[in-house]
């Protein structure tokens, strides 16, 4: 099996999904931030405030040619990772890319109920983070509409539209 790349913006659930889609299948799973940080002894968080975001895309690219060199395995990346370097032109060549595209709205409201830290939206209030969604998911759209597949994520209040994605996933990749 080709490697699969779940790519989109922060809260979509590329880390939830691919975590679950890489159990189904019976294969390694890789979240490129989780790597990050095992392989630098650091938290994401830490690395932003050490080398602010350009230190920190630097290494999120080094990492990504790490991990894309494995075979048969799903990655999950950060919401960053298309839109630096040739980032998603590489992630394209290197395996299986899927968009999980959903609304700012869906977004929100997912990173309102998740417990991660996300250096980007530190210390804003509830309105400027969504308004900070809606503007960067606009700027970021044309890097993940490159993926060689997209998934429409609906509004999702409970975590049986994670195995929907899932199978959603298995469908289109036919695996
Ligand atoms: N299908 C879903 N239904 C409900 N909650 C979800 C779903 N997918 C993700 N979540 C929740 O949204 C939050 C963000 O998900 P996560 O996988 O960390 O997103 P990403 O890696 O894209 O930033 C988590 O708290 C997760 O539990
Ligand atoms: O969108 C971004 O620029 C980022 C997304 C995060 O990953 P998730 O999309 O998994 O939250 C993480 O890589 C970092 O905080 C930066
Ligand atoms: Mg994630």
């Amino acid at each position: 099996m080709k490697s699969i790349i779940i790519i989109g913006y922060m809260g979509a659930g590329k880390t939830t999904v691919g975590k679950a889609l890489a159990k189904e299948l019976g294969v390694m799973f890789y979240d490129l931030d989780w790597y990050i940080e095992s392989r630098m002894r650091k938290t994401v968080k830490q690395i932003f405030d050490e080398v602010g975001e350009e230190g920190f895309r630097q290494i999120e690219h080094n990492m990504l040619h790490e991990v894309a060199e494995f075979e048969n395995v799903v990655v999950s990346c950060g919401g960053g990772t298309p839109c630096f370097f040739d980032n998603m032109e590489y992630m394209n060549q290197s395996g299986n890319t899927i968009y999980l595209k959903a609304t700012p709205e869906t977004l929100y409201a997912h990173l309102k109920m998740g417990k991660g830290v996300r250096p980007l939206l530190l210390n804003k209030t509830p309105e400027e983070v969504q308004v900070f969604i809606r503007e960067q998911l606009m700027q970021r759209e044309s890097f993940y509409e490159k993926a060689k597949h997209i998934i429409d994520i609906n509004v999702m209040d409970n975590l049986d539209k994670v195995n929907e994605t899932v199978q959603e996933v298995r469908s289109l990749l036919n695996v």
